[in-house]
C-alpha cells in the first residue's frame, strides 16, 4: 500500500506540486496522468527518497519516506524516466552492478539474474553491451533492474515513453505479469488509453495539482462525466439512433462512420436494459459497448479547467 499525504515541493518560489494526497491499494497499479511539466517525475522522485518535499510526506507500506528513506529503499523499484550511459558495460554485468548495489550475495545474483533476463525477454542479450541494445530492450533492462532486489512497489516514470506500439503492448503485459506477481504498481504516463485499459486507480495531475483521482468509474461520478456509448450495427441506424435517444439517461445521439454514439449516465444494469431494448427491436446489433477512450475524454475536460 502507498499513501500519499499533502505532498508539496517548492523549486525556490515555484511550487511543482501543491498538496498531492492519493492512495494506491496493495498490488493494484495506479496510473498517474498529467501532461509534460505537471509534477509526475517531481511526486515520483519524493517517493523514491531521491528528494525531499518542502511540505507533507508519504508512506510506503507503513513507513514514512522522510523520516526513514533507508527502509523505504529494500521496498521500492524506481525507473527513472531517462537513462544514464554505460559504455562497455554488458546486461548481465549491468544487472550484477545493481544487485551489488542492493547488498546482495554474489550466488543470490547468480540465481537471480537469469529469471530476471527471463521475464523481461532479454535472456538471448545476456552478453550484448547495453549501449548496444534498441530502446525498448533498455527500458526492459532497466525495469529488471529495478527488479532485481525483488521489491513490492513500483514507481514507474513513462516506462513506455519512446516506444513503437508492439515495444508498448510488450511493456503492458509486462507490468501485468508483475502485478500478478503481487507487485503494487505506480506508472506515469500522458499515454491515456493505454492506462485506462492497464489501471485499477488513476490520478490526474495538472499545473502541480491532483486535480481527480480514483477508478475510473469514480472520477466519472465525481465530476458528472457521462459514459459514451458505441454501438454498429449491419444497418438501420438511423432507426436505432431514435429508439436510443427515446431511452432515459441516454442523450446526444449521432450517427456517424456508420456507428451510432451517445452519452449514458447510468449504471451498468441500465446499459444492459438500453442493449436489451435495440435486441428486442429486432436491429441487427453487431458490438454494443462503452468507448475505450473515456480516461482520454475526462483527462482532456479535467486539464482544460472545464471541471474542477
Ligand atoms: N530541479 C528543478 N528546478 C526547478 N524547476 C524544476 C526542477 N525540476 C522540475 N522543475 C519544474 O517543476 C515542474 C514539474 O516538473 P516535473 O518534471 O515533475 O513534471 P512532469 O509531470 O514529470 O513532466 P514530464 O512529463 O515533462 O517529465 C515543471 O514546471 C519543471 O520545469
Amino acid at each position: 500500500m502507498l499513501q500519499v499525504d499533502k505532498l508539496t515541493k517548492f523549486y525556490g518560489d515555484f511550487a511543482a506540486i501543491e498538496n498531492i494526497s492519493f492512495k494506491v491499494p496493495e498490488g493494484s497499479i495506479f496510473g498517474f496522468v498529467g501532461p509534460n511539466g505537471a509534477g509526475k517525475s517531481t511526486t515520483i522522485k519524493i517517493l523514491a527518497t531521491l528528494m525531499e518535499p518542502s511540505s507533507g510526506t508519504a508512506w510506503l507500506d507503513g513507513i514514512d519516506v522522510v523520516k526513514n528513506p533507508r527502509a523505504v529503499r529494500g521496498l521500492l523499484g524506481y525507473m527513472p524516466d531517462f537513462f544514464g550511459v554505460y559504455d562497455d558495460l554488458k546486461v548481465t554485468e549491468y544487472l550484477d552492478f545493481y544487485g551489488a548495489s542492493y547488498g546482495l550475495a554474489p550466488a543470490r545474483r547468480r540465481a537471480v539474474i537469469p529469471d530476471l533476463l527471463e521475464l523481461v525477454d532479454l535472456s538471448h542479450k545476456a552478453e550484448s553491451y547495453v549501449d548496444n541494445l534498441s530502446r525498448g530492450m533498455k527500458q526492459r533492462l532497466c525495469l529488471a533492474r529495478c527488479l532485481v532486489h525483488d521489491p513490492k512497489i513500483l514507481l514507474l516514470d513513462e516506462p513506455a515513453s519512446g516506444l513503437d506500439p508492439r515495444a508498448r503492448v510488450e511493456m503492458r503485459a509486462l507490468l501485468r505479469e508483475l502485478q500478478q506477481m503481487g507487485k503494487t504498481i505506480l506508472i506515469s504516463s500522458h499515454i491515456l488509453p493505454e492506462l485506462a485499459e492497464l489501471c485499477q486507480h488513476v490520478g490526474i495531475i495538472e499545473k502541480g495539482r491532483l486535480v481527480a483521482s480514483g477508478t475510473v468509474e469514480e472520477i466519472m461520478q465525481q465530476g458528472h462525466y457521462r459514459k459514451v456509448v458505441k454501438v454498429r450495427l449491419l444497418s438501420r441506424e438511423e432507426e436505432a439512433a431514435k429508439i436510443l435517444s427515446q431511452q432515459p439517461a441516454v442523450d446526444q445521439v449521432v450517427v456517424s462512420e456508420g456507428q451510432v454514439q451517445a452519452g449514458f449516465d447510468g449504471d451498468d444494469a441500465a446499459l444492459a436494459k438500453v442493449l436489451a431494448t435495440l435486441v428486442n427491436a429486432k436491429l441487427p446489433v453487431i458490438s454494443f459497448g462503452e468507448s475505450s477512450n473515456n480516461l482520454e475524454e475526462i483527462f482532456m475536460r479535467v486539464t482544460k479547467g472545464e471541471v474542477n
